[in-house]
C-alpha cells in the first residue's frame, strides 16, 4: 500500500523548491506570451468583441496544419499565468477566453499595445547579450558588447530593422505612461521651449505639445532614431550625442544630467526627470518591473535604474541640490530638479 503525504505548502523547504521553479521556468512564461502575439490571440478575442472558444481562436489563427491540442495547452498556461481569462459558463461545454487588463496589452495597433515592447524584450537579439550576464559582472562592460562586437546604440545605427524594433518598443512603453504623466505634473506653467533628451521618436514631447502648444518641443536622440521619428506639429527634431552637446532649451526632459546644466538658458530653467526610481523592498507593485528594467540595463546598454539616494547624488553632481519626487500611478515617477 501506497501511502501519499499532502504537500504542507507552509513548509519552508517545499515553497524554496516552487520558487525555485517558478524563476527558473519564468523565461518560458516570456516566451508563451510571445507566441500569443505571434498567433494573434488577443487579436482575435478583440475582433469577435467578446469572449470566444478554443475552436473561435484555432479559426482565427487558420493554420491548415494547426495543434489544437497544443493550442489548448498553451491558453491553460496563459491562464495560469493570469494573462487572459478563462469563463466556465454552465450552458457552453467549452470553456471561454477573454480578455484582461493584461492582455488587451497584446492587442495590436491600439493607442495603448505593448505588443512593440513584448516583441523586442522576447527577441534573441535582445536576449542572447543575458547568456553574457556573468561576464558582464566578472569583467565589467555590457554584455551586449561581449555578444555582438559592438555597443547596442551602434548596433541599432547599422541595423535599420533592429533600430526600428527599439524605437517602436520604446514609444510603446513610453505612450502607456505618458496619461499618467500629464494628469499630475503640470506642463502648462512652463514657457518657452521643453527639450526631451534622449527622447526617441518624439512620442513623450509631442503629447506635451499637444495638450500645451504654447510650449515649443525640441526632441534630441541619436542621427539614426531622429531618422525615422515621424513628423509632430510644434516638434523639431535634432540629432545630436549628447554626451558631446545638447541644444539650449529654456527646460529639460532628461535621463542624464551632466551636459544639461551648461545647456540651461534661464536661471529658473528646471530639469524633469521622468524615470524609474528603484525601490528594492518590493512593496508597490511596479517594484519587479524596475529592477527587471535595471537588469535590462545592466546587460544591454550599460545604463542603470536609480534609487531616490542615487538620483539625489547625481542630481546634486550635476548641479541641482534642489528636488521633489512626483509618485504617478506607473512604473516611472517624476523628477523635478532646480538649480537654485
Ligand atoms: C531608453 S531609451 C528612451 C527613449 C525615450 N526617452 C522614451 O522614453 O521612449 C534611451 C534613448 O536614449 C538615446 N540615446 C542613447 N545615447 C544617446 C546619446 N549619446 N545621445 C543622444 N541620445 C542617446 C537612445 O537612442 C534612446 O532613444
Amino acid at each position: 500500500m501506497t501511502t501519499i503525504s499532502p504537500i504542507k505548502e507552509n513548509d519552508a523547504v517545499i515553497q524554496g523548491q516552487a520558487r525555485f521553479f517558478d524563476n527558473l521556468f519564468s523565461g518560458i512564461s516570456s516566451a508563451a506570451l510571445r507566441c500569443a502575439l505571434e498567433l494573434n490571440i488577443a487579436g482575435i478575442i478583440k475582433g469577435h468583441d467578446g469572449p470566444i472558444t478554443l475552436s473561435q481562436i484555432a479559426q482565427g489563427i487558420s493554420s491548415p496544419t494547426l495543434n489544437v491540442e497544443g493550442l489548448s495547452r498553451l491558453m491553460r498556461m496563459l491562464v495560469l499565468k493570469q494573462i487572459f481569462d478563462e469563463l466556465r459558463q454552465p450552458e457552453h461545454e467549452e470553456p471561454l477566453y477573454a480578455l484582461n487588463q493584461c492582455s488587451k496589452f497584446l492587442v495590436q495597433d491600439t493607442r495603448d499595445t505593448l505588443a512593440p515592447i513584448a516583441r523586442f524584450i522576447t527577441d534573441p537579439l535582445h536576449f542572447s547579450p543575458f547568456y553574457n550576464l556573468n561576464q558582464c559582472i566578472e569583467e565589467g562592460g555590457t554584455a551586449a558588447l561581449k555578444t555582438y562586437g559592438v555597443e547596442v546604440w551602434d548596433l541599432f545605427s547599422r541595423n535599420p530593422q533592429a533600430n526600428k524594433s527599439f524605437n517602436d518598443s520604446m514609444a510603446s512603453l513610453t505612450r502607456i505612461s505618458m496619461d499618467a504623466v500629464m494628469s499630475c505634473y503640470d506642463f502648462g506653467s512652463m514657457e518657452g521651449t521643453l527639450l526631451d533628451v534622449g527622447g526617441g521618436v518624439g512620442v513623450a514631447i509631442s503629447e506635451i505639445v499637444n495638450t500645451y502648444p504654447h510650449l515649443k518641443g525640441i526632441n534630441f536622440d541619436m542621427p539614426h532614431v531622429i531618422s525615422s521619428a515621424p513628423s509632430y506639429e510644434g516638434v523639431t527634431h535634432v540629432g545630436g550625442d549628447m554626451f558631446t552637446t545638447i541644444p539650449h532649451a529654456d527646460s529639460f526632459m532628461i535621463k542624464v544630467l551632466v551636459n544639461c546644466r551648461e545647456s540651461i538658458t534661464k536661471r529658473n530653467g528646471k530639469v524633469i526627470i521622468v524615470d524609474i526610481i528603484v525601490n528594492p523592498r518590493g512593496d508597490d507593485v511596479f517594484d519587479e518591473t524596475r529592477i527587471n528594467m535595471d537588469m535590462m540595463m545592466l546587460c544591454f546598454d550599460g545604463g542603470k535604474e536609480r534609487t531616490e539616494v542615487e538620483w539625489k547624488r547625481i542630481l546634486e553632481e550635476a548641479g541641482f541640490p534642489y528636488y521633489n519626487v512626483i509618485k504617478i500611478p506607473t512604473f516611472v515617477s517624476i523628477i523635478e530638479a532646480y538649480m537654485e
